[in-house]
């Protein structure tokens, strides 16, 4: 595809076949994000193009390595307890439930003991002004914009305007107290942006497999999405969902049907199963509580562990106390590496 110039204000849009009309309007960067807020938005939209260009001339590691997400120093500091308040909805105090426990990643119904400690001394470490990174994968026209907008914006939009590469949106929990936040990136389907979107896997700590309950061939195309996404990334270190969208297109024994293989797969994938509906909201609020539980949890941990003083401590038989390496403070609710199927 040939690099097109970004009309200034106007749409992302960089292929060859679509034509400005049939583009997203680019997302204003965040002004705690990747550009400086000083600039004006179309200076801001000239230099994404810019970056893009460059990037589609030298591939797609120097695009993402221009833009990463990961080089988080910037966001950090907008990130503190400083901004306004997180709505509502987005208040989690009790553990957020599974979807069906025939395919969930863990059973339990509480946060984690020491999790819930660390939580009531706020004492979780740099968690509260870190950013999770979620990646939302799946064929083209499955729904994967339509649902993060749905969570994000509360919107739907009946037109389909293909995703370009990639977008994302920044959505902020209190979870027990805590304040937490994701960074939700929806890629692409189509395959020509497939490069682009990929360059973008690496970091993450959730992977949402997306496809539609209407058509069994983009469940079956799941693995290799996952299969993508997971390459980028440290095995065992990811939580995985297979999400099932356009629930309102669906009832009865069919629903059941898309179901039933859905959760297999989701087994199989060692993935936490979703059917949700971008259109009417069925389930959404409940799916994106469940990953910033699961992720905020996981993340509690992971600083708690990294802790050493956190390590047990035992005599040495001459009165001094000394550290047992690589212990971990999980405790038996939680054996297995965050991330993996604990049914
Ligand atoms: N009925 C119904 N339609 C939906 C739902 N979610 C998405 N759609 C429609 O499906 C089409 C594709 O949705 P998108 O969200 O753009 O799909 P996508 O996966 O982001 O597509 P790419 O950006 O090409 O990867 C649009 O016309 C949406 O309106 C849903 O829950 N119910």
């Amino acid at each position: 595809s040939r690099v097109q110039a970004v009309p200034p204000g106007g749409s992302r849009c960089y292929g060859d076949r679509l034509g400005p009309a049939a583009c997203r309007p680019l997302t204003p960067p965040p002004t705690y994000g990747l550009l400086p807020a000083s600039q004006s938005h179309e200076a801001r939209v000239a230099r994404v193009a810019v970056v893009i260009a460059g990037a589609r001339a030298a591939g797609p590691r120097v695009f993402a390595a221009r833009v990463s997400p990961l080089d988080t120093g910037k966001m950090r500091s907008s990130l503190t307890p400083l901004g306004p308040p997180v709505s509502r909805d987005r208040i989690i105090t009790s553990f957020p439930k599974w979807y069906t426990p025939d395919a969930c990643l863990q059973l339990k119904e509480h946060f984690h003991g020491q999790v819930s400690t660390a939580c009531q001394r706020r004492n979780t470490g740099t968690v509260g002004l870190k950013l999770s990174k979620v990646v939302v994968v799946g064929d083209l026209y499955v729904g994967k914009t339509s649902l993060i907008h749905r969570f994000c914006k509360n919107v739907f939009d009946r037109d389909y305007k293909a995703t370009i590469g990639v977008d994302f949106e920044i959505e902020r929990f209190e979870i027990a107290g805590i304040p937490f936040s994701l960074q939700i990136w929806d890629t692409a389907g189509q395959e020509k942006f497939k490069c682009i979107a990929s360059a973008y896997y690496r970091g993450a700590q959730v992977i949402i497999t997306a496809f539609d309950l209407t058509d069994v061939q983009t469940l079956e195309h799941t693995r290799q999405w996952l299969e993508d996404a997971l390459r980028e990334n440290e095995a065992g270190t990811c939580f995985i969902f297979l999400v099932g969208t356009k629930k309102d297109l669906m009832s009865g024994a069919a629903c059941e049907q898309a179901e039933a293989e859905a959760v297999h797969l989701a087994n199989e994938m060692q993935a936490e199963y979703w059917s949700v509906s971008a259109k009417t909201g069925e389930n959404v609020k409940a799916f994106f509580s469940r990953v910033a539980a699961l992720a905020f949890e996981q993340s509690v941990l992971q600083d708690l562990e990294k802790r050493p003083s956190s390590r047990p401590q035992v005599s040495d038989g001459n009165g001094d106390l000394i550290q047992i390496e690589g212990h971990s403070p999980k405790t038996q609710e939680n054996k297995r590496p965050p991330g993996l199927g604990c049914c």
